[in-house]
């Protein structure tokens, strides 16, 4: 059974249909890619699945349950993680505490307030900021890291409380190229306890990194499958020749 199942998934703005049929599987220990052109529905699909928004029509179920209108907060208890295109780290705060908030975040109030959890979360701290090589920048400000630190903290953050998927909305916006091939090194070893869906503009990178692809052309899927699949489909390679 799919980790993610998204059925028929519609979205309306006003006139336009941002997402349209939309029918999507992840499976656990995945990743996979959403592509299309700018104004396809790649990150309205991303807000549905994350709860930013209800779709108008359509089904949209995580391991096994149907989450549709479900809150964003009863989403990430069931195990749905995000994070966004725009940085959202505490400048003001260390590094550490980041990822201490992220934790505690999913604890609910009780934890919260028990001044025993940042003591009994120090290891999963630590270990997050490892896996990001960001140990040894615990104490910094988070606000002093260079961009692709920031962006590699979030996804720490995104990553700390164990999810079972992980929505990654354009991750390397503004990256080096360096910091890309890193930041694919650093996504490849979440795999075996977590799947990904992922909105990149570079190709090469999704490709690289990714299981399989959806292509969505106006709000509409245009393909799915593995890598070669979509790459040796006319119907996307003319989308991508006419307007990326
Ligand atoms: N809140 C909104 N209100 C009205 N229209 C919206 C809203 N959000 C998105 N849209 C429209 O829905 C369509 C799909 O937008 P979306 O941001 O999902 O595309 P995208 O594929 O992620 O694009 P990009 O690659 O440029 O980020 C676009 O035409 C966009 O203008």
């Amino acid at each position: 059974m799919a980790l993610l199942t998204v059925a028929g998934v519609t979205k309306v703005y006003g006139p336009l249909r941002a997402l349209d049929g939309v029918d999507l599987e992840v499976h656990a220990g995945t990743f996979h890619g959403l592509i299309g052109p700018n104004g396809s529905g790649k990150s309205t699909l991303l807000k549905a699945i994350a709860g930013g928004h209800v779709p108008t029509t359509g089904r949209i179920t995580f391991d096994g349950t149907d989450i549709t209108t479900a809150t964003p907060f009863q989403r990430s208890r069931s195990g749905l993680s995000l994070k966004f295109q725009i940085t959202a780290v505490l400048a003001e705060l260390s590094v550490y505490d980041n990822v201490l908030l992220a934790l505690q975040s999913t604890e609910g109030y009780g934890a919260l307030l028990r001044s025993r959890s940042r003591h009994r979360l120090h290891d999963d701290v630590m270990l997050a900021l490892d896996r990001f090589r960001l140990a040894d920048k615990a104490d910094d400000l988070a606000g002093a890291l260079s961009h692709g630190e920031q962006q590699w903290l979030e996804i720490a953050m995104a990553l700390a409380p164990g999810p079972k998927l992980l929505l990654l909305d354009e991750p390397t916006g503004g990256m080096s190229p360096e910091e890309r091939r890193v930041t694919g090194e650093l996504l490849a070893p979440i795999k075996s306890e977590c799947a990904l869906v992922i909105v990149e503009h570079d190709l090469d990178f999704i490709k690289n990194i990714c299981d399989r692809l959806t292509v969505l052309d106006q709000g509409k899927v245009l393909g799915t499958g593995t890598v070669a699949e979509i790459e040796g489909n006319s119907r996307v390679q003319e989308i991508y020749t006419r307007r990326v």
